[in-house]
């Protein structure tokens, strides 16, 4: 039996920076983000749009494309870093705004929960639905992946941010991808990337809350949590390198092979945090792993560290990230970080990038390579489906992308600080933030949302 992806769907954020508006404000050599990083635009959520309306329209898509009957969908399972509440999870969120658009008790009994994994929390959910439909081949599971990756203004991670969420349909007949039965994963806890609560001392805010009764209930310590990450940027690229490195050896053992497995791979789908992520990463993997073994991987440090990167300089390399890498690339060089929905969106732009240009892919292999920091990364592998055209031909995601609006630095600066309070662009046909209650004592927080026709 298959079990794997059926139908696929996204929607990322409408509104984009120029990465060479960002690098002139910041004094950045244009080059080194464009050639060096692979970034060209940062795509950013307007003022009525948050993790819950990316996740909700990339759903509404979803089913109403494929024409779904939700009494069969059996399990939501929504993979985010992104949360908006530290108890009801977004996929609670989801359940009501369906119903409120398909019809009450339509996924009464329906099993929804949130994955966090840092950016591997998606690869998570679908593990899991496809372990779900493998025992329970009559029923349906649906996949969320929805955040936003927010970095702090002029720091590293700045020029990588991105907004959006896609949605997947898992099924015993899937029409896009059959995953195999091996998993390999490679685990560490360490603190490379991560989103702390911090205790600050109540006297410490000042202004606006300080009036409203809610606030004169607190304790003297405020948990704050911040939407930006504390993160140290080539530590998080070593343990990038290290887990997807480990997990794909521990592949090669759960295949019992000794076959050189990438180039089994027609395309190879990785985490991208920015596009060029999985080209700097993956050198060691084809150095170590090649039939004609580059290095051994008893050399010095120094000594590895360059060859590695002689090897990535070397055409043949260059070739190779050509034809098996590239493809995925493409729509993270225009929307930039979606955590995790990064790897699904780079299987997204690879097959909309095979279908443009008409080339036929069905029954080749895929390998994919997922890493969430903190830090944890899976590999596995699929085969591409004899439907796999049909199943994506309304999907439109170039087109889409293209359609993304230009803002200005200072607008850009203006919505990072949350200081705009009006949307850039009128919703229509979508899910929108519609306010977020502030009177009533036993709902203060809760967030409202309206469908916009
Ligand atoms: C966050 C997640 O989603 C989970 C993860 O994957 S963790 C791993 C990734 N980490 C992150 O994304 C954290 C946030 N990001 C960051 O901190 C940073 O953006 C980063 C660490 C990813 C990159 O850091 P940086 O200091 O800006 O860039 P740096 O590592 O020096 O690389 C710049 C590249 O541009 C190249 N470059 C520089 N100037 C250039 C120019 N003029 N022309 C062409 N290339 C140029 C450099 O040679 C270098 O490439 P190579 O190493 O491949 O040769």
């Amino acid at each position: 039996m298959k079990t794997g992806i059926d139908a696929i769907s996204f929607d990322v954020a409408k509104i984009h920076l120029p990465i060479n508006t960002l690098a002139k404000a910041r004094n950045i050599e244009p080059e080194k983000l464009e050639k060096g990083l692979g970034l060209i635009k940062m795509t950013l959520p307007d003022t009525h749009q948050d993790t819950v309306v990316f996740g909700a329209n990339a759903l509404t898509k979803l089913i109403l494309d494929n024409n779904i009957n939700l009494n069969e969908i059996a399990r939501i399972y929504v993979g985010t870093e992104s949360a908006i509440d530290s108890s009801k999870p977004i996929s609670s969120f989801l359940i009501a705004l369906m119903e409120q658009k398909f019809g009450a008790n339509t996924l009464s009994e329906c099993d929804v929960v949130d994955f966090t994994f840092a950016c591997i929390g998606g690869v998570d959910a679908m593990q899991n639905c496809i372990d779900f439909v493998k025992l329970n081949p009559t029923k349906k599971a649906i996949v969320v992946t929805t955040d936003f990756a927010k970095y702090d203004l002029n720091s590293t991670g700045e020029y990588t941010q991105g907004a959006g969420a896609l949605a997947m349909l898992i099924t015993s007949t899937p029409r896009i991808i059959a995953f195999e039965n091996n998993w390999a994963t490679s685990t560490k806890g360490v603190f490379d990337f991560f989103k702390p609560y911090r205790t600050i001392s109540k006297t410490a805010i000042t202004g606006n809350p300080t009036n409203e009764p809610w606030f004169e209930n607190l304790e003297n310590e405020v948990e704050i949590h911040k939407d930006q990450p504390v993160f140290d940027g080539q530590y998080s690229n070593q343990c990038y390198m290290d887990r997807t490195r480990d997990a794909y050896f521990s592949f090669k053992k759960l295949k019992n092979t000794t076959e050189t497995v990438y180039d089994s791979w027609k395309s190879i789908v990785m985490h991208l945090p920015y596009a060029f992520q999985g080209r700097r990463m993956l050198s060691e993997i084809y150095a170590l792993d090649a039939s004609n073994t580059i290095i051994s991987g008893d050399e010095e440090a120094s000594e590895y560290q360059n060859k590695l990167k002689e090897i990535s300089k070397s055409e043949a390399y260059k070739e190779f990230i050509n034809e098996k890498l590239m493809p995925a690339e493409i729509a993270s060089s225009l929307i930039g970080n979606l955590y995790t929905g990064s790897i699904f969106m780079g299987l997204l732009s690879t097959l909309a990038h095979f279908y443009d240009t008409e080339k036929e892919i069905s029954d080749s292999k895929f390998g994919f390579l997922a890493y969430g920091s903190g830090s944890k990364s899976k590999v596995f592998e699929g085969t591409i489906q004899p439907e796999w055209k049909l199943a994506i031909a309304g999907v439109n995601l170039f087109e889409t992308i293209e359609e993304s609006f230009k803002i200005d630095f200072d607008t850009y600066n203006k919505l990072h600080k949350k200081e705009q309070k009006t949307s850039i662009q009128t919703p229509k046909n979508e899910w929108a933030l519609d306010r977020i209650e502030n009177e009533i004592p036993n709902l203060i927080g809760a967030r409202y949302y309206k469908w916009v026709d």
